[in-house]
């Protein structure tokens, strides 16, 4: 019966093992200092609204004309003592003086208190956030491979608001608790036999609330993952929408997104409802005490009405704040699940990632070598990389063909270090790629990849998206080397439009050029071009070809095509079949020989014939 099993038979110790996890993982995020200042503006302002709340003893005797030596005995009573001097008047008009002043003070600690509540929920979300962000940018894409996005974004942008919602609550919590126990203080100095009855029946009002409201936290869950459920749906119905579309299936979608939505409808609806009834089934069981108290005091001694009414003024003021304190507990029960979400993606115990090394070399001086690597991704049970040894020679170009699938990209990926080979080693000269200092070595590399990615900026702000400092003469320059200049200049407000999110649209070939600026304009030591032109018209490759063997000339450059024109003048061409290396040499000794490269040279000279 802990927080991670739901279906817990108890209805209290599952839930209270979910709030105790929250709280743990709650008071992690607080600075040091933040819950012990709450808790003591929180204990000062409710003594200080406990001594008004007694000065209306001293007030009610005055006003019934009592004689002063009613201010005599008890800590008020030595507090008050020099009013007892003074005529009937005088007395009522200083004690009402007293209410007042205690009043202020005690509002000024509770708008401080809450100045500093919210100072602390406000950064401590910042935090949360911010925290989620870092911590998604620096696991491996192996991690971030296995999550579905929609689910990710979820987390960021739903669940960190309810762990906010959950911090408040907690800090809420802490305050509502000092005011129970200052109250309670003060109801036992006046009669310990009545306090001794309210806390008996607050412990039976409390344990019927929980019992009503036990389903919370499992809830609680299942509005997390309803959430996630809906999320998913978002995400894929904007990323999917044209193939939504060209399919027809738009009436698919729709059902498929009224499903997720009312889900999150309905568990919505069941949680609010179980919450709500906490208040009710507090108050009904609370006038009841209350009631009774006032009913049995009066008849045994009449004489004690200004204490017993200074009682019920204090449980009167009490009484919401252990009100609170469960719905306080309801509310954190139902976050339960958001708080363990977002630390569970905070959690870096089991999480994978990319770790640096401290190397820096000063350039390439010889290759990148493979030797014997192996690797699969995560959740997959085929190899896409199986004992491949291989030479990547530095100042020249190596070209990787084969079939879809084979292993291209993802041989590009170790060299970039998105993700760690399983076995085998990488070496850049004599070094392990894990021993170089990741940015340093990524920093080296240009890449233009096969899914493009346009940020919602400028084309200019684009292209130098690696390099921030460059220029528009250097912005313009590489813009010119990816055959991208003319195109730009052609847009409503050239190197200056917006593209990407919110800005316009631009053809595959456009955004693959742009993407061609983008990894030139770095000047990288190793250029990598997956599938870089296949998006490209004729004319535009050869002209982009033309460029790139210039600027290619003394870098390493690795490239990958489909269209063997585009690999023609590589030094070395590396054929991979099922993520093992088939062939390798130059294009005349693999057109020479009767194996796969030939067979796909044939096709694609001659249509017409058929592959194996
Ligand atoms: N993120 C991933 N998660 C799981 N499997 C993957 C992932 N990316 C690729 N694969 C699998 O790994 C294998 C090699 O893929 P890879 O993308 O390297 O092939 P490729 O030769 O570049 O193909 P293409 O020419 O179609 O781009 C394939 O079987 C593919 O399904």
């Amino acid at each position: 019966m802990t927080a991670d099993n739901p279906t817990a038979p108890s209805p209290f110790s599952g839930a209270d093992a979910a709030v105790g996890k929250s709280l743990r993982l709650l008071v992690r995020l607080y600075p040091r200092w933040a819950l012990p200042a709450v808790l003591l503006l929180g204990v000062l302002s409710y003594c200080i609204e406990g001594l008004g709340i007694s000065l209306f003893v001293p007030l009610i005797q005055a006003l019934q004309q009592a004689p002063a030596d009613g201010l005599q005995g008890g800590i008020l009573g030595r507090i008050l003592a020099p009013l007892a001097h003074m005529d009937a008047d005088a007395r009522l008009m200083a004690i009402g003086g007293f209410i007042f002043g205690t009043t202020i003070v005690k509002n000024l600690i509770t708008y401080g208190n809450a100045l500093l509540h919210a100072f602390l929920n406000s950064r401590i979300t910042h935090k949360l956030r911010t925290s989620i962000v870092r911590q998604l940018l620096s696991l491996s894409h192996a991690y971030i491979d296995g999550k579905q996005s929609g689910q990710l974004m979820n987390t960021l942008a739903t669940e960190t608001w309810r762990t906010a919602d959950a911090l408040s609550a907690f800090m809420s919590l802490l305050i509502s608790i000092s005011a129970v126990g200052v109250f309670s203080v003060l109801l036992l100095v006046i009669s310990w036999r009545l306090t001794l009855i309210v806390a008996v029946s607050t412990a039976v009002i409390s344990l019927v609330t929980r019992f009503a409201t036990a389903g919370v936290k499992r809830l609680g869950q299942e509005a997390v993952e309803a959430n996630k459920g809906l999320a998913t749906r978002m995400w894929e119905l904007f990323g999917g929408m044209k193939v939504i579309r060209a399919f027809g299936r738009e009436a698919y979608e729709r059902e498929r997104f009224e499903v997720a939505s009312r889900q999150v409808r309905d568990t919505f609806f069941r949680l609010d409802m179980l919450s709500a009834m906490t208040h009710p089934v507090h108050e009904v069981l609370s006038v009841l005490v209350l009631l009774g108290i006032i009913l049995h005091a009066v008849m045994a001694d009449r004489s004690s009405l200004p204490l017993l009414i200074a009682f019920s003024m204090i449980l009167f003021r009490l009484q919401p704040q252990a009100r609170y304190i469960g719905s306080a507990w309801v509310a954190l029960s139902a976050a339960a699940g958001s708080v363990r979400d977002v630390m569970w993606l905070l959690d870096t115990a089991d999480k994978s990632y990319i770790r640096s090394g401290r190397t820096t070399i000063r350039r390439l001086e010889r290759a990148i070598s493979f030797e014997n690597v192996s690797f699969r991704y995560p959740g997959s049970d085929a190899r896409a990389l199986h004992g491949v040894s291989l030479e990547i020679e530095a100042g020249r170009t190596t070209a990787l063909v084969g079939p879809s699938g084979a292993g291209k990209t993802t041989l590009v990926n170790l060299i970039c270090r998105f993700y760690d080979a399983d076995a085998g080693e990488i070496r850049v000269d004599d070094h392990r790629i894990s021993d170089l200092d990741l940015d340093g070595w990524r920093g080296r590399i240009g890449i233009v990849s096969q899914d493009i990615y346009m940020f919602g900026a400028t084309v200019a702000e684009n292209i130098a998206y690696g390099s921030p400092e460059a220029d528009r003469a250097a912005i313009e320059a590489a813009a010119r080397l990816a055959d991208a200049d003319a195109f730009i200049q052609r847009l409503p407000a050239g190197y200056d439009t917006r593209i990407g999110d919110g800005g316009i649209s631009l053809s595959g070939g456009q955004r693959q050029r742009l993407a061609l600026a983008r990894a030139i304009i770095r000047d990288p030591e190793i250029l990598i071009l997956d599938e870089a032109t296949n998006a490209l018209d004729s004319l535009s490759e050869h002209l982009i070809r033309d460029a790139l063997d210039h600027f290619g000339r003394d870098r390493t450059v690795v490239v990958i095509a489909h269209r063997l024109s585009t690999i023609e003048r590589a030094d070395r061409i590396v054929v991979l079949d099922h993520g093992q290396i088939a062939e390798e040499g130059d294009l005349e000794t693999l057109v020479a020989k009767a194996g796969l490269f030939h067979r796909m040279y044939r096709l694609q000279h001659s249509p017409s014939l058929s592959v194996r």
